[in-house]
């Protein structure tokens, strides 16, 4: 648990941490000059000297010159300033957190630095020289402490923006740069080995504390802000009304750390002390547990909000546990696909999402209660499939989302087109079982895909109901059909046989050519002849041979901006084209009209 109250002062108290490595560094410096000079593996160091100094090479010479140029004081500068510009100016939201962080440690190194030669003073060693020596002691390196700075400040940046193999390859090549500055310095005779082993260990404690106290979740540090940002002072919004002493009750914040990374963390967490929720309690998700402690963080204690940092299939835990609750959930996208928070127009961003939240209203959003064999009871809020979409989701490969993010379920898609068709039967609101067969069965609550395209046009999350689609179709001819139907809802475009017509013997609607079959109800059973993959919000479940859904009008409360649009974004003439305001649409959307 985490109080936002109780880190305020991290950030002061960990910088005091610099004078301290100062006076650790200098000591180090008295100890190499003084009692172990001329004990090994000092001793040891003249020699090493003398061995670079005479199997100089012109490519090494020039090598190293390169590297001590890129580490000298006017390319250390330049550099900085350069990084700093890009961060302020190329991502969408000003990085001025790792801006003062990067900055922060290039200076403070260098004043680490000037405040140790004050103390040590230790001679160069006695080879030639390949640069006019500096006035300043040989104990520590300045080149290479402020490389580390430098370069490993952008390589700690690196670590918590990439994600995967490029992640190691940037972080791996930035670290590579003051090492080679090391060695460089010590081939042009202007170092003992010794004396860079310090400059690394200066650069590498000056990162440490200037991370810790500037970029850990929860330092409070000064917020930062995207443009167009709000003021900061606490508003009206969605629950929790304030307490006597004028602070809002208790927010606990579920966040999927791969998703939601420290920096995300960081905004959200600022976010809601802007808005007045200091009382912050964070739970982590795991694997095994996708919503994290949150039912024993709810359970009987006051919570006022829950604020679900992840993405659906992290939201689709935690509405597990509040649904029924009372509790209001607001979301922050920060997963793959994100397609409750695209169905309810949340803002992509993950601060722009929670601002806009907080700022509306609390209202009442359906959900589905989903079981099945091998399926305990549990719920969903997006959608549950069964066949080719299940197998897609199953065999998209994590690495590629974390590359490609949604294009990788594309990917898979593409592996699956020639799935065997399954036979299936499907009861809808207790009536007789249709026999159906399909490549895929989708049960949604919302019904738009990413970019915009409309599997179930009519779904709404606020119509009481469930809304089914069956996939059929026959060769690439029916691929192509069903692919441009949806497109051209997708785009507005209504295509000759894009009007869905009643099923010949069944009450489903039909649209291209046959190859999609809707239905909508409030409890729908499923009979599946073979067991199939099957999936929920995302996340792939055991494969099965039954499913039974059943629709839980308005048993979630989500914080939702107004204006309230609902129903399926990007559907012509869909409900999507209404805008209410205010409360009066929040109230709307609660009631499931
Ligand atoms: N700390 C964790 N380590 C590994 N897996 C986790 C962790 N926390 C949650 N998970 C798993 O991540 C899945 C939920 O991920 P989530 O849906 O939030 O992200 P996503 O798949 O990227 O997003 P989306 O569903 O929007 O595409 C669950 O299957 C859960 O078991």
């Amino acid at each position: 648990m985490t109080n936002a109250h109780d880190v305020d002062t991290r950030p002061g108290r960990l910088l005091l941490l610099l004078p301290l490595q100062a006076g650790l560094v200098a000591a180090l410096g008295l100890l190499v000059t003084g009692p172990l000079a001329g004990r090994w593996p000092l001793s040891a160091e003249d020699g090493v000297n003398r061995a670079l100094a005479a199997r100089r090479s012109v490519p090494a010479s020039v090598f190293s010159e390169a590297m001590s140029l890129l580490a000298g004081t006017g390319s250390v500068i330049a550099l900085t300033l350069v990084a700093c510009v890009v961060l302020l100016c190329v991502p969408r939201v000003p990085r001025w957190r790792e801006v003062a962080f990067l900055a922060g440690s290039v200076a403070a190194q260098s004043a680490v630095f000037l405040l140790v030669t004050l103390v040590v003073e230790r001679p160069r060693p006695d080879v030639p020289h390949l640069d006019a020596a500096p006035p300043t002691s040989s104990f520590p390196s300045g080149h290479v402490g402020a490389s580390m700075a430098l370069f490993g400040g952008l390589a700690v940046l690196a670590a918590r923006r990439l994600r995967g193999l490029r992640r190691y390859l940037v972080v791996a090549a930035l670290l590579l740069i003051p090492l080679a500055v090391a060695g460089s310095r010590v081939y042009r005779g202007m170092h003992h080995p010794s004396d860079v082993l310090a400059g690394l260990l200066n650069g590498a404690c000056t990162l440490l504390v200037v991370a810790g106290a500037l970029l850990l979740p929860g330092t409070g540090a000064a917020p930062e802000r995207a443009a167009g940002d709000g003021p900061t002072e606490p508003r009206p919004g969605p629950a929790g009304g304030r307490t006597s002493s004028g602070a809002r009750g208790r927010v606990v914040v579920v966040r999927h750390p791969h998703g939601c990374d420290g920096e995300t963390a960081a905004r959200v967490r600022d976010v809601l002390r802007g808005r007045g929720w200091t009382d912050q309690v964070w739970v982590l998700t795991s694997a095994e547990e996708p919503c994290g402690a949150l039912a024993a963080r709810t359970a009987g204690a006051d919570t006022a909000l829950v604020v679900v940092c992840g993405g659906d299939g992290t939201v689709r835990a935690c509405a597990d546990v509040l649904a029924g609750t009372g509790i209001p959930m607001a979301i922050v996208p920060c997963g793959t696909g994100n397609l409750l928070a695209r169905n309810l127009r949340l803002p992509s961003d993950a601060a722009a999402a929670l601002r806009e939240a907080l700022s509306g209203e609390a209202v009442g959003v359906d959900v589905g209660r989903i079981s099945g064999d091998g399926l305990a009871p549990t719920r969903f809020v997006v959608m549950a499939g069964a066949g080719f979409d299940a197998a897609m989701v199953r065999d998209a490969s994590p690495r590629l989302k974390e590359h490609l993010g949604w294009a990788a379920y594309v990917l898979s898609a593409l592996r699956h087109l020639r799935d065997p068709r399954m036979r299936l039967s499907i009861r809808l609101d207790g009536g007789a079982p249709l026999e159906r067969r399909a490549r895929m069965v989708v049960i949604g609550n919302v019904g738009t895909l990413q970019g915009g395209l409309p599997l179930l046009p009519d779904a709404r999350p606020d119509s009481g109901r469930l809304d089914v689609v069956l996939l059929d179709p026959r060769g690439p001819g029916g691929w192509f059909a069903a692919a441009r139907h949806l497109a051209s809802r997708g785009t507005g475009r209504g295509s000759a046989d894009g009007r869905p017509r009643p099923a010949p013997g069944g009450p489903g609607r039909l649209a291209a050519h046959g190859a999609l079959e809707y239905f909508s109800a409030a409890r729908i059973d499923l009979r599946l002849a073979r067991a199939q993959p099957r999936e929920l919000d995302g996340d792939a479940f055991a494969a099965g041979t039954r499913v039974t859904a059943e629709v839980e009008p308005g048993a979630l409360r989500v914080c939702l901006p107004v204006p309230v649009r609902t129903g399926a974004p990007g559907a012509p003439g869909a409900p999507d084209e209404q805008v209410t305001d205010g409360a009066e649409g929040a109230a709307a959307l609660s009631a499931g009209n």
